[in-house]
Formats: C-alpha cells, structure tokens, sequence
C-alpha cells in the first residue's frame, strides 16, 4: 500500500512536479542572487523617515517606497506626469538605477504559481504540491523501513545505480521538499479562501488627518520611530490634497500618518492569520532568508532526478513481476498467495499455483510477501512461497515481511513453502523463520513447512497433493519451469591453476560472439563485479551461478571456476575450449558491492572467491584503502590472479596483501592471518572500514568466528556490522 501510495501520485504528478521545482529552484536562487545584490542596513542605521526624505528631495512627487524581502527598496514617482521607478541606495537614498523588473524572472513565477493558465493552472500547481506531499511522506517511511528505522537515517543505502540515487538524493531533499509541498498546498488553499490569509484591507484613516501644511517626511515622528528593516511599504499622500496622508506597511500591520503632525492617526496591527499567512510565504519562498532559500532551491533540483530514478524503479519493478492473469485483489480474494523471491523463479510456481486454484473456482490474489496486507477482508488462506537467499536470509521481495507481520492484525490457516538448495546449510532456512514468525504470532499452519530443493517441479507437486487435501480442493500442480532468456557468449581465454594440488580451477574470460546479425546483441549485458552470472549448461534444466569478477565495461564477463567432483556445469566450463559458447544471463547482486566513500575495505576469501575480490580492485581507480586477505593450497600452482594482484599493489589500487597457504611448511588458513593481524584489523574497523567475504561455507564461518572475536574489543559484534552494511558475505 506504502508502496503503491508513493509510486502512483510519482507516476502520475511527475512531470507537474518536475515543472513545480524546476522554477521553484529558479526563483529560490533568483531571490538569493537579488539578496546578495542588495545593501541592507543594520538595524536602527536608517529610519523610514530618513530615506522617504532623501527620495522626496529628488522626486518631489515621489508615489510609494517599497522595500521587497531581500532587502532591496524600489521607489515610484511621477515626473513631468510620466510615472517612472528606480532602485534606491537605502542607506543614502540616492538612485541605484531605474527598476526593471525581469520579464523572464515574472514569466517563471506566473509558471509555477498557475503554469500560465489563471485559476485553473491554480489547481493544477495545487495538486502538484499535494502530490508532492503524499510522495515526501511516504517516501520518508518507505525510506525509514528500507534503512531499519529512523535511528539509521544516515546509514548508507543500497541497491542498483537508481535505487540508491533516489534513497540518497530523497534522504538529502526529504526536508526542503516537504517545507515546500506543506506551504505549496497552504498557499494554494489560501489562494481560494479556503484558509484565511489575513490580507489587511486598507480602509480610510479612522480618524480624520488635520488637513495643516505638510511636513518634510524627515520630520514625522511615526516615521522616525520606524526602522527600514521593518517597512514593507510607504504611501505618499498625493498632489495637493492636504486631507490625504500617509500609508504605512510595516511587518506588524498598517496604518496612517498625519502629515501635518507626523502622528500616527490610527494602527491595525496583522492579526494571527496574516501572522501565519507571511510566515507561509516566507517558508516557502526562503525570501529573506537566504540559507533556506539555498536549502530550498537545492531540494528543489533533486525533484526531476527523484523523479527520473524513482521512474526507473518503478518500471523495474513491473517489468519484472510476472503478469498474473485473474489476479484478483487483496480485498475480494478467498486465497492469499504471497511470494519470496529474489531471481523471479518462485514467482513462476506462484503462477502455476494461482491458475490451479482459480481453475478449482477460489479467487485469488498474488503479490510480493513486502506487500501483506494489515488485513484481508475475505481471505480463508494465506499461502506463502518463499526462497531463501544469503546465508539463511529472506529474498528482496521479503524482507519487510516480518517487520509487517509484526504490525498485522489478522490471523488466518497459512501454509509455508520453502524454495531452496539442499547445498547450503541453511537449507530453506528464511521459509522456516517465516513459519515460526507465524506460529509465534498465532497463526494456525494448514500444512507443516514443506521444502522443495532446486526447484523440483516433483516436490512442488507433492506440496500441491497435500495442500489440496487440507482445503479440500483437488490440485494437480504440473509446474514446468520457464528458461530464463539468455545471452551467447565465446571463450576467449583461459588461465589454469590447481593442477598440482589436484584442484583443477580455471579463470575463464567471455566475450560476445562475432556479430552474426543485425538482431543479434552487440554489447555485454550491462553487470558489476560481484554480480552472478547463471549458466545453462547444455541439456541442464537448472542455471549453475558463479560469482562475476569483472564488470561490463572491462569487456569481458570473467568468472573464477573450480571443478567439482561430478559437477555437469563446471566440468562443461573446464572442457570448453576458446570459441566455445555458452549460454548466460546477468543475476544482479548489489548487496555484495563495495559502499560509497572513502571508508576502508577489508576483503576476504579463499580459492576462487578471489573473482568478485579482484574485481573490485581492479576497479578501485581512486585508491581507496583496500586489503585483501586471500587463502589458497599452494603459491606455485593456485595463486589465483597473483601477477595482476603484484601489478595493483604496485599502482595503489591494493593497499595490503596478505596470503595465507596451507600447503606449505608453517603455512594456515586465511582466518589465522586475521587473528594475527587482529590490531591493524579493529583499526580499520574503527575507521569505518567495510569488510567484504567471498568463498566457501567453511571458510566463511571461520572468518565470521575470527573477525567476532577481533571485533569484541570493540565493543562490536557482527550483527551490528552487518546491520549496517559493513559485514558483507557471497558464500557458496
Ligand atoms: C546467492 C544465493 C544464495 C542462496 N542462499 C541459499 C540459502 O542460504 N539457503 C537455501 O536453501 N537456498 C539458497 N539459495 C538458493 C535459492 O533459494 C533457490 O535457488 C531458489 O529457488 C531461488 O528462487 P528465486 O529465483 O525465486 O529467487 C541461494 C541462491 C543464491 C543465488
């Protein structure tokens, strides 16, 4: 709902909006370009009667002195019955140069008050701004859940180029945009008296003035008691009418002076709503207020990036959802089915579920587990789908769930089903914290948690039986799973290690094939090292996913494979010979990227987790700290990427290397470098340093174990790093 509440009035007020702060910033730095131009005296250096003297010498027929919010004071005048206007020195009184109000700066400010169009444009800018708001607030909480609360506001966002440019740039506007939006949709409603604006209604004197000879203004004594910094406008009485006086605007209120007697013959002071109205406008224009001006103007350029990037997202994201036929709403469907699932493939059992139930007559309702409803109004059933990512960790489409769950009001039969690989310890183990989290909160299971190891259409099928048999509904679930598109690509090198140690592992590089075709794709995929690649081996029903140690724009996609014992994917790798192809597709994975900054990096791995490591350096063109700890069996047969990694210390990109081999007289594991480096470690992690771990289970948990006991000093765990981004780990 969050979501959906911040991307629609996205989509649809976009372009308003863009419009909205495009001028809106004009005007901001207009405002601060006038206010720097302006001389402004200091409080209690020039009195209004002072300069309105200074200005009458020079025109004696002089109409109004208005002095605008940034400072400036324009003068009107008649002169040979010809009306002119001129900017004034207000210390002196002296003329600046005539005024000539810019058409351009007038045009731009007609544009985002109405867009041109009279009331109607009004409503218009009035809709932006409430758009504006609905998406600041939204944006903010959607924000707060994705960073882990309002007490990690200034923890550093993940996520693809776009996400993280909207997180990033929203988190820096969130504040002038919704000062904006707020005092749009209040100055828009005040335009059609809707709130009260206070404007004061210049009635005549209430008491009549003396009608004597006039005064020099110089010599009024209610204008002597008047700083400039307070005057907003001053009327001078006109011609020869001797009963005309003086009207004076200040920031407290209006009133009118004698100009005989220089009394002040009567004074309405603003009342609260004019108070209210000017402190609106102030707010929204930053006029006067030149830091909240910049504030503003800035806030209001991020708008069309927001926008852009925040288009990008939302496009992502349906374009990747599955197009569900029948998918009925939340609020109408009898079946809830709820999905976990980061590369889309549990999604297409959801599918095959969906249309079986619809078939056998229910109405049924599918979205993202991110998107359980605080309540379903007719739903008998919620069944939940989910694979498991990390190291027992839920998959992108998940992880609010439980968080959601938590606020959840409703209670309903669910059934968990887990999609996993039997390879990985924690084997399923978000679906089975999902049902726990369910228990826990007293939701009956229709089903025990039932688990499918890679995708087996057969498991899935038996879950199917069961679940049929549980809501009395015959369900024949024949999934048949959809290839994922993917691109050919060529062999075009190899280099091979582990002979010796009878580790076979290659470093394999690919390339696009020789165009063969106008259709056929001329550039790589677009992916970072770090990102997997799934490969199809031939006759393979299942991708097999390596870890990408290059990114695109090497021109190469280059993946470290070790070959397992019977393994169908890496034994075809180790066979395949340069020219030889494969069939591939890009699973981005941007939770494992070096953060932004300047923060140290720690990398650790062993054996071909070297890949992503070495990828990351070689793209660390600005020197940033990097050390790496890297373990292998022996350095003369697999010190993998051991020339390149000599050539980046070299140039600066790698800071320190530290080799660990066990094969070796005296030699250990790359976790006992750790521990005997554990000072220089919890050094870095005090200069905010990111550690980042690539490789095996075992290895993995001996690092975790190492680096927890380093951190304890600290006063720091892993889950507090890891909470934070700065404990990132690619295991397999
Ligand atoms: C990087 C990565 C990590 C994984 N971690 C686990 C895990 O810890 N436990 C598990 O059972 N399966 C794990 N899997 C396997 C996926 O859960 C499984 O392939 C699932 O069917 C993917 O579903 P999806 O395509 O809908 O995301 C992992 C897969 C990948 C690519």
């Amino acid at each position: 709902m969050l979501r959906r509440l911040h991307s629609l009035p996205g989509l649809f007020a976009a372009l308003l909006i863009a419009a909205l702060a495009v001028t809106g910033a004009f005007l901001a730095f207009d405002s601060i370009i006038e206010r720097s131009g302006a001389t402004v005296p200091a409080t209690g250096q020039v009195t209004v009667a002072a300069l309105a003297e200074a200005v009458q010498l020079r025109h004696p027929e002089v109409e109004r002195i208005v002095r605008t919010a940034s400072g400036s004071v324009i003068a009107t005048y008649f002169e040979a019955d010809l009306p002119g206007a001129e900017r004034v020195d207000p210390l002196t009184g002296q003329a600046l140069g005539p005024h000539q109000p810019s058409n351009l700066t007038r045009t731009i400010t007609n544009l985002h008050r109405s867009f041109l169009m009279g009331d109607a444009g009004h409503v218009a800018a009035g809709l932006g701004a409430a758009a504006m708001l609905v998406l600041c607030i939204s944006g903010a909480m959607l924000l707060m859940a994705r960073l882990g609360g309002w007490g990690a506001i200034l923890r550093p966002s993940r996520g693809t180029l776009s996400q993280r440019l909207h997180c990033e740039l929203g988190r820096f506007a969130l504040i002038g945009l919704t000062l904006s939006a707020l005092t749009g949709c209040w100055m828009c409603l005040a335009t059609f008296g809707v709130l009260p604006d206070g404007t004061a209604v210049d009635a005549a004197a209430l008491v009549q003035p003396s009608g004597g000879a006039r005064l020099p203004p110089g010599q009024l004594a209610a204008l002597q008691a008047v700083d400039l910094s307070e005057l907003r406008e001053l009327t001078f009485p006109y011609g020869s009418d001797l009963a005309d006086g003086y009207t004076l605007t200040t920031a407290q209120g209006l009133g009118h002076i004698d100009a005989a007697t220089g009394q002040m013959l009567d004074f309405t002071p603003n009342d609260l709503a004019r108070q209210v109205h000017e402190t609106i406008i102030m707010l929204h224009t930053g006029r006067g207020v030149w830091p909240l001006a910049l504030l503003l103007g800035l806030a209001a350029l991020t708008a069309p990036v927001l926008a852009g990037a925040g288009g990008v997202i939302w496009w992502r994201r349906r374009a990747a959802l599955p197009k569900i036929r029948q998918n009925v709403g939340a609020q109408s469907a009898d079946t809830i089915i709820l999905v976990g699932s980061e590369g889309n493939s549990t999604w297409g059992f959801a599918v095959t579920l969906h249309a079986a139930l619809t078939k056998a007559g229910h109405r049924v309702h599918a979205a993202p587990m991110n998107s359980l409803a605080p309540r379903y109004a007719k739903a008998e059933r919620l069944l939940i789908l989910t694979a498991t990512y990390g190291d027992g960790d839920a998959p992108a489409s998940a992880r609010l769930f439980q968080q959601r769950l938590e606020r959840s009001g409703t209670v309903m039969p669910v059934a968990v089903l887990g999609f996993g690989d039997r390879s990985f310890p924690q084997f399923c183990g978000f679906a089975e914290e999902v049902a726990a989290a369910l228990r826990a909160k007293g939701w009956p299971m229709l089903l025990d948690t039932w688990l499918v190891d890679r995708q087996s259409a057969q498991d899935f099928a038996a879950w199917g039986d069961a679940l049929g048999n549980a809501i009395g509904t015959s369900l024949a679930l024949a999934h048949v799973a959809a290839r994922p598109r993917t691109t050919a690509l060529e062999l075009s090198g190899r280099v091979e290690y582990g002979a010796e140690s009878q580790t076979p592992t290659a470093i394999l590089s690919f390339v696009l094939p020789a165009a063969g075709g106008f259709w056929q794709r001329r550039t790589l995929p677009r992916f970072e090292a770090g990102d997997l690649v799934g490969i199809l081996a031939p006759g393979a029903d299942l991708p097999r996913f390596y870890s990408l140690a290059s990114a695109s724009t090497d021109g190469v996609l280059e993946i470290c494979v070790r070959k397992q014992p019977g393994g169908v994917c890496s034994g075809f790798l180790h066979e395949l010979q340069p020219g030889g192809r494969i069939e591939a597709f890009i699973r981005p994975n941007p939770s494992f990227r070096p953060g932004r900054g300047k923060a140290p990096v720690i990398l650790i791995g062993a054996g071909t987790g070297i890949g992503p490591l070495a990828g990351f350096i070689r793209h660390n063109a600005r020197h940033r700290p990097m050390h790496l700890y890297w373990g292998g069996r022996h350095p003369s047969s697999d010190f993998l990427y051991g020339p390149q990694l000599s050539q980046y210390a070299a140039d600066g990109r790698l800071t320190r290397l530290n080799t660990a081999f066990s094969r070796v007289p005296g030699g250990g594991y790359v976790q006992d470098r750790l521990a005997a480096d554990a000072a220089a470690l919890r050094d870095l992690v005090q200069h905010g340093a990111q550690v980042m771990v690539c490789g095996g289970r075992d290895m993995a948990g001996g690092v975790a174990r190492a680096f927890a006991t380093i951190l304890q000093p600290l006063g720091l765990d892993l889950a507090t790093l890891k909470s934070e981004g700065r404990y990132r780990e690619d295991i397999y």
